[in-house]
Order: C-alpha cells, then structure tokens, then sequence
C-alpha cells in the first residue's frame, strides 16, 4: 500500500464541505434528510491519495454496508474502484472512526444487506429502478 498520505478534497463542493463539517462536528452535524451518513475513507486506486466520501449509514450489528448507488447512474463512482483495489477502508461514525476490510456481496447476502440499505434510505430502490447496473453493496467488517 503507497505510503501517499496526502488527502485529496473532492471536486464536487458540496461534498468537498460536507467532509470538512463531518471532520469538524462529526456526522450526527450533516443529516441528510433524517438519516444518518458515515464518512469512508478509501486510499485511491491510481493516485494512492486519501479520499473521503460521504455515504448513508447502514449499520448492523457493528457492521455497515456502503452502497455505490451514485442515484442511479449509469457507471459506477469512482470511490468504488478504490475499495475494490484496496479494501482496508476507514468509516467514521458519529465522531468514531475505525479501521474496516470491505467485501463486495453477491447473492443473498447481498439481499440481506439490500434490504437493510432500502431500509435505513429507501431512495436507493429508486436508484436502482434507473440504471442496468446491480448497484453494489460492499459490506464493512471491523479488523
Ligand atoms: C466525483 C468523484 O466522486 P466519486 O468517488 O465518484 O463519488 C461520487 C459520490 O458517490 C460521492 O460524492 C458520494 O459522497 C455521494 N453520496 C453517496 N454516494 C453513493 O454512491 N452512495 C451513497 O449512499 C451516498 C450518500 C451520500 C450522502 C451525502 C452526500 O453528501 C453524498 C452522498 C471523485 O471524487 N472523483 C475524483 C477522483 C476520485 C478518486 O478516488 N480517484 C482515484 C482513481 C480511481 C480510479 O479511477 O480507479 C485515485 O485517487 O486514484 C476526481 O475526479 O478527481
């Protein structure tokens, strides 16, 4: 893994300041319309820089899901590409940040953990109603 430490803002704005508010007041500060997001960071695939990225927050049991909905478009995002080449990921909670190992799901565990997702956020079936692309769910286990 690159030693690169240097953390690369987002270059969508809204995001880029909702990284800066999570990383002042922690999430509970930035609820997105009721329900909660955790903020995972993910080292680039290509670049080996920091990336944080907001996401809803989907937890059980002490495990999170993170979905890559990107609403409903028609590609996958980009910080999907880093959890694949690099699943030691971090997700902060509330004002907690842990180490994590992401696992792509297939199958019914990736059901289960659909479920959970449309649950806590259920614009995310909507999401899925406008693209081909299965969307993916990543489970998150604590190291
Ligand atoms: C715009 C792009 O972002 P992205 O990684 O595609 O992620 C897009 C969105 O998913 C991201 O903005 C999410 O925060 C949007 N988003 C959610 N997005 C979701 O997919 N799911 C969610 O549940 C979700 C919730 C959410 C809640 C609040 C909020 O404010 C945003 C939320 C980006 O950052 N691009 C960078 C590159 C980023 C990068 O990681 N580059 C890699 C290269 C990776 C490669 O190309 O292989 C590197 O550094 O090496 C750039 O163009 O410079």
């Amino acid at each position: 893994m690159s030693t690169e430490t240097e953390y690369a803002p987002s270059p969508t704005p809204f995001v880029r300041d909702m990284v800066e508010q999570i990383e002042q007041a922690g999430t509970t500060a930035v609820i997105e319309h009721g329900k909660g997001v955790i903020l995972l960071t993910t080292r680039g695939a290509k670049t080996g820089k920091i990336r944080k990225t907001p996401l809803m927050r989907v937890e059980h049991d002490g495990r999170y899901a993170v979905v890559a909905s990107l609403g409903g478009a028609p590609k996958h995002p980009v910080w999907y590409f880093n959890v694949k080449a690099e699943p030691k990921v971090q997700l902060m909670d509330g004002d907690v940040t842990r180490d994590f190992v992401a696992r792509e799901l297939e199958g019914a565990e990736r059901e289960l953990w659909w479920d959970r997702a449309v649950e806590a956020w259920p614009d995310y079936a909507n999401y899925q109603t406008k693209t081909d692309r299965l969307i993916p769910v990543f489970v998150l286990e604590p190291v």
